[in-house]
């Protein structure tokens, strides 16, 4: 697998970046990878394994990995974590009780080696839902001003209206073209 990712790398070229979408189940990771491909929505079933997807921009490509959990998969996590450059984290911003599962993963991810560099996008989606978290409560609750040794930034959003997809792709593009 490994190798195949370096693979697709190379034949991509530089302009390529790898960026993985994760989050708990349910939280609307794979809703918002086809969002950023059609302006339909694609009805999904729960993500078995993981989806792939490629998604051009003018100056850049982001080669997109949708992942189950860790601990699922954890065995080939690894291969994932060394070529990735960002990090989208799906939140679903009605979901309270899954808020602290998702820090302790995020933490994790990001005292991993692999991830040293990574920069990370946060989407805290279902903001169309009643009740809804918002930004910065979500932000407060993953103590996300603490976090000094990587880029991030929080970006709500609807996966199902696409609205606040476009600004957090762009929040990727500006920091690509950044490094
Ligand atoms: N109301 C609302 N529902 C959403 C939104 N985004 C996704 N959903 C719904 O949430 C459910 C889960 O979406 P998925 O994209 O399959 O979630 P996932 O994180 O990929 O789930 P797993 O593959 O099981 O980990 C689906 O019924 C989506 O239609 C949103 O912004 N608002
Ligand atoms: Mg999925």
């Amino acid at each position: 697998m490994g190798q195949l990712i370096a693979k697709l790398m190379s034949i991509f070229g530089n302009q390529e970046h790898m960026v993985i979408i994760v989050g708990l189940d349910n939280e609307g990771k794979t809703t918002i990878l086809y969002r950023f491909l059609t302006n339909e929505v694609v009805h999904m079933c729960p993500t078995i394994g993981s989806n792939v997807e490629e998604i051009i921009l003018p100056k850049t490509c982001f080669f997109m990995w949708d992942i189950v959990r860790p601990e699922a998969l954890s065995f080939i996590w690894n291969t994932y974590y060394s070529n990735t450059e960002f990090i989208i984290l799906v939140t679903d911003s009605m979901d309270r009780d899954w808020l602290l599962t998702t820090r302790e993963e995020l933490y994790k991810m990001l005292a991993h080696e692999a991830l040293r560099d990574a920069s990370v996008l946060i989407f805290a989606n279902k903001q169309d839902v009643k009740d809804s978290m918002k930004m910065v409560e979500i932000s407060h609750f993953l103590t996300l001003s603490t976090i000094k040794d990587h880029s991030w930034h929080i970006q709500g959003c609807c996966a199902l209206t696409r609205e606040g997809l476009p600004a957090g792709l762009q929040w990727m593009e500006s920091q690509a073209a950044a490094n």
